[in-house]
């Protein structure tokens, strides 16, 4: 009998699952630099699905009060658009010594920005850290997303346990973790690389962690920005290691990867068939059918319904 208690508890237990998370799109995550007002105009005008504000890289040393910018954005107000849209901030590392200031500046207004972008996080520390941050920072209930910067050696040894700290800390505190970003331009000044994108192994990691905790997949900056053929090569490239967007830097490489990271027409199609023809066998009582000439079951089925999700989530 307390055998039979006891491991109705333990497989309790072990069955807790990553919590669901409500899907916001960024296929795009454009950086605007945030002392720069003629470009944050541009950018909302444009048709992104995430706006991220930038005190850190895209903005000089001795620009840094662009923190006081984006407050003055965000005490405006949320610019609306035709569609929805993530708009984000970009504060700088812990390392940095302006991470505090930036928080300070960017949580205490009128209004929130909808979620903060942390570079350079390279262990569970640094996100009690920030965890701690917004707990003072933030009042009357209000929550933000998080989207987690891995672009360090440090980081990638750590992400499981990156990941692992983020949930535990979102139980309890006022963020959902949302995305983590490979931020290769660090990796590479990190591991003494030149610009490389050829990281495969380690953006497949990411990938891979990010999906164990239902975060999305943010792929690396394509730095080339005129070269329109290459951006389109490498959102491909990422889209079938599993990202599920990709960090812009220019308004030219917006239509680009907004749609790359979409299923193409030929996909709906496959995906629109099989899930009728799916449902039909399942009446019949057969769980492997023939489609198209392809074995299908359960698995596929998902993966048909993966496709008309993302369709449908950015009509
Ligand atoms: C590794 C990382 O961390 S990446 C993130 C940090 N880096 C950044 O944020 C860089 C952001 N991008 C930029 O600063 C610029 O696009 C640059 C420096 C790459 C090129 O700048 P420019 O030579 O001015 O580009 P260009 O002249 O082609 O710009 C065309 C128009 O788009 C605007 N624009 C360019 N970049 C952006 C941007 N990121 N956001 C909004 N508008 C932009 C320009 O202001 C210009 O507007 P206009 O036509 O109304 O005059
Ligand atoms: O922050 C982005 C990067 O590539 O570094
Ligand atoms: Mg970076």
């Amino acid at each position: 009998m307390f055998r039979a208690i006891a491991v109705r508890f333990l497989s309790k237990q072990a069955v807790s699952k990553v919590p669901e998370r409500n899907y916001i799109p960024r296929r795009a995550l454009m950086y605007v630099p945030g002392d720069d007002y003629k470009k944050i105009n541009k950018a909302f005008g444009l048709d992104v699905d995430c706006i991220a504000l930038d005190c850190e890289d895209g903005v000089a040393l001795n620009k840094k009060d662009a923190r006081s910018n984006i407050r003055a954005v965000l005490d405006q107000g949320k610019p609306q658009k035709k569609k929805n849209y993530d708009f984000g901030v970009r504060v700088n590392s812990i390392e940095s010594g302006l991470c505090h200031q930036d928080l300070e500046s960017c949580l205490t207004g009128r209004n929130l920005p909808d979620t903060v972008l942390f570079p350079k996080v390279e262990e569970g520390d640094h996100l009690k850290w920030f965890a701690d941050e917004i707990r003072h920072l933030i009042k009357n209930n209000g929550k933000i997303n998080l989207i987690i910067y891995i672009e360090t050696a440090r980081a990638f040894i750590n992400l499981n346990e990156i990941c692992k700290t983020a949930m535990q800390l979102s139980k309890r505190f006022n963020f959902i973790p949302s995305a983590l970003v490979f931020g290769s331009d660090d990796f590479c000044a990190n591991i003494g690389q030149r610009i490389h994108w050829k990281f495969c192994m380690h953006g497949k990691k990411l990938v891979l962690v990010a999906k164990a905790y239902n975060l999305q997949a943010i792929d690396m900056v394509y730095i080339e920005y005129k070269d329109l053929d290459g951006l389109k090569l490498q959102c491909e490239q990422g889209m079938r290691m599993g990202y599920t967007g990709k960090q812009v830097i220019h308004p030219g490489q917006v239509p680009v990867v907004q749609e790359a990271f979409l299923p193409t027409k030929y996909q709906i199609e496959w995906a629109e068939g099989l899930l009728k023809s799916f449902e039909e066998h399942q009446k019949s009582g057969k769980g492997a059918f023939s489609y198209r000439g392809s074995m299908i079951d359960m698995p596929t089925m998902k993966q048909a319904q993966n496709i008309m999700k993302l369709a449908n989530l950015a009509e």
